[in-house]
């Protein structure tokens, strides 16, 4: 793969499960025709979701055989995302987003610097717990996954991740798409 050119952009959407990451990818992809890279994962679906739009969803063995630009275990169960994915996308478009854990926003500030736009959702814990509730998902996965390290953490920036990325509080969803917008402008996205 050639080195992709300086005008392409990723937008990482980070932030806890839960905080409306998927949201907004799905309105930068429904408003903007901005497409997300879809990841891969060892969990289940849940209702509704499809395999090859919502995730690659993956077995243990045939996850490990995929090769990452980076990977993480999240409440009890691997995410991957690779660079042949985001290189194909760029191929077509200037403009990609990935939904991903603070960990994986990281990863993907330290490997493309002022290309990868991080956007941090911000949700306090009670609205959030109630969403996850509201989505459907099970009582005691909920339970796993909010008393889960990983999701206490990805309620707060990370210290890596201070100063370089843009906050957002989803409290009001269109209050949030026209932040997002702001950001789009300000990174001469849209
Ligand atoms: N501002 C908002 N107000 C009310 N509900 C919202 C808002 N934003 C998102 N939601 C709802 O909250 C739930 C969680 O949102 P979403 O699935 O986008 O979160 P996520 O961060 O992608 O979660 P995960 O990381 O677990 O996949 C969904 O049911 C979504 O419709
Ligand atoms: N670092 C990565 N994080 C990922 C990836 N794909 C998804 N995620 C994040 O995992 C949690 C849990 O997701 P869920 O769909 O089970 O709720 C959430 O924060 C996702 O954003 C990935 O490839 N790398």
């Amino acid at each position: 793969m050639g080195v992709p050119r300086m005008d392409k952009k990723i937008i990482v959407i980070t932030g806890a499960s839960g905080t409306g990451k998927t949201t907004i990818s799905k309105h930068l992809q429904n408003t903007y025709h901005i497409p997300s890279v879809i990841t891969h994962t060892t969990r289940l679906p849940r209702d509704g979701e499809k395999d090859g739009i919502d995730y690659y969803f993956e077995t243990k063995d045939s996850f490990l055989k995929n090769h990452y630009l980076e990977k993480v275990e999240y409440s009890g169960h691997w995410y991957g995302s690779s660079e042949e994915s985001l290189n194909k996308t760029w191929e077509e478009y200037d403009a990609a987003s990935i939904v991903v854990d603070t960990q994986g926003a990281i990863s993907y500030k330290e490997k493309y610097g002022k290309k990868a736009v991080v956007i941090f959702l911000r949700v306090d814990l009670e609205t959030v717990t109630q969403r996850l509730s509201q989505r459907g998902d099970d009582k005691d996965r909920l339970k796993m996954r909010i008393n889960s390290e990983e999701f206490r953490r990805d309620l707060e920036i990370p210290a890596e991740l201070q100063g370089k990325c843009y906050e957002i509080t989803n409290d009001n969803i269109e209050n949030t798409k026209k932040n997002v917008n702001k950001v789009l402008k300000s990174e001469e996205i849209k």
